[in-house]
């Protein structure tokens, strides 16, 4: 079915080297413009490519900001290939009725078995022997050498990741404890630690599972790191901005902790090209990695299938389910009618302007479809209407006041 906006039109914006899988649900979907990035841009090419977009799609490292969205005029959705959500200004695109979408789960597995692994090899001090063989030296010793089986794992956001690291770790024999903001049901033998600080003395391996949010920033520090065990173990795969990165530096330099492994810093570089600065460059008993918990080819090959299959729906039908900033709404095909979307500010009197403007102009609505939040209304409307009378309506519409975005679907 035609309409006001043909799918030819749409530009989808790809940036950080997102899965082809993504390039290839696009293309099947029968959109053809794609602009595609191996890395993320600049902050003045970022706003222009943006300005020009209708679909973005982005890893952690595009920062969209409020500046970055006010260019963004012609934007209908934005499309995070990764889990994290943090590096969009979510409230500011919702305002813009312009709805985010992750892969909640698409490379949850890859980081639990990442962290695992790093337990283990911190455990048995690894890093350092490692360094040192590098080096011509050789330390064939037990001393600071531990199993696995019977220490305890203590984990901080027991979330997707953080339960999948649990029930992994319990599978080696680890005692598993963990602590959460939210009640939330223990997997196997783990058990909720007392509180923060009762896991941060009892835990021989601390592990970070929380999102980046203003509660957690900087919420591991010298306060935190003390109350851990003399030569225990931190794991962060989670963001960086939630340890103190001195702090952790300090402990590791005095022998407070016995080792760490990071993977996500305050500051990442942007691109490959670019270099890496840390404190914790230089010590051997840290293992640092490039922020690649989530980067396995089955978890990219995934979120690429999964983030764009979520944008092209929304694009071609209107279906925001799953959304992580938007009212969501799961919507049936609409093979006979021409389907209206609505987003607009949630303040009074919207909704009887809408109804208004179709009973004046004796349209029939085959069905009508509302979700709200306290900031945003989104109300999708199918009708029996010719291509001029959806186009009229969709300008009818959109000069409601406390209107944000109207499109007309194929
Ligand atoms: N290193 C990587 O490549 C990589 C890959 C995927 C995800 N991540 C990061 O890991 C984070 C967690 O992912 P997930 O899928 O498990 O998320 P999730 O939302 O399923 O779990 C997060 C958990 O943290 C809890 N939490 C929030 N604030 C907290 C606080 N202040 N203290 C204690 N608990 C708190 C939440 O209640 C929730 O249970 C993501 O937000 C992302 O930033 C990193
Ligand atoms: O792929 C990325 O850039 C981010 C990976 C990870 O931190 C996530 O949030 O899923």
């Amino acid at each position: 079915m035609k309409t006001s906006f043909p799918k030819q039109d749409i530009k989808v914006l790809l940036l950080e080297g997102v899965s082809q899988n993504a390039v290839e649900t696009f293309r099947q979907a029968g959109y053809t413009q794609i602009e595609y990035h191996q890395k993320s841009l600049p902050e003045a090419e970022l706003k222009a490519r943006v300005a020009e977009a209708h679909i973005v799609g982005i890893r952690s490292r595009s920062h969209l900001t409020a500046e970055v969205l006010a260019e963004a005029k012609r934007l209908i959705a934005i499309g995070c290939f990764c889990i994290g959500t943090n590096q969009v200004d979510l409230q500011t695109a919702k305002t813009l009725g312009v709805p985010v979408f992750n892969a909640p789960y698409s490379n949850t597995r890859s980081v639990a078995e990442l962290v695992l692994a790093e337990a283990i090899m911190l455990l048995r001090g690894i890093p350092q022997k490692n360094a040192l063989c590098h080096r011509g030296g050789w330390t064939k010793s037990a001393l600071g050498s531990y199993e696995a089986r019977g220490k305890t794992l203590g984990v901080i956001g027991y979330g997707h990741i953080g339960t999948q690291v649990g029930v992994l770790a319990e599978s080696l024999g680890m005692q598993v404890i963990f602590h959460d903001i939210e009640s939330k049901l223990s997997l196997g033998n783990a058990r909720a630690a007392a509180s923060l600080d009762d896991l941060l003395e009892r835990s021989d391996v601390v592990t970070l599972h929380v999102p980046e949010t203003p509660a957690t920033q900087n919420m591991f520090g010298a306060t935190q790191i003390a109350k851990m065990r003399k030569g225990a173990l931190l794991i962060n795969a989670s963001r960086g901005t939630v340890v103190d990165i001195d702090a952790l530096a300090e402990a590791l330099r005095t022998e407070h902790l016995a080792g760490a492994a990071i993977d996500v810093f305050p500051v990442e570089p942007k691109g490959n090209d670019d270099p890496f600065v840390s404190p914790l460059v230089g010590m051997d008993n840290v293992i640092l990695t490039p922020h690649i918990g989530g980067s396995t080819l089955e978890a990219q090959d995934n979120i690429g299938i999964e983030v764009a299959a979520k944008l092209v729906r929304y694009s071609d039908n209107g279906s925001t389910l799953s959304a992580v900033n938007f009212p969501e709404v799961s919507l049936p095909e609409h093979p006979k009618s021409r389907r209206l979307l609505h987003i607009h500010r949630n303040v009074p009197g919207v909704l009887s302007r809408i109804n208004e403007l179709f009973s004046a102009g004796n349209i029939n609505i085959d069905a009508q479809f509302l979700q709200t939040d306290p900031d945003v209304g989104y109300v999708v409307i199918d009708v029996s209407a010719d291509e001029a009378q959806a186009s009229a309506l969709k300008d009818q519409l959109a000069a409601i006041q406390g209107t944000l975005r109207t499109r007309v679907l194929y």
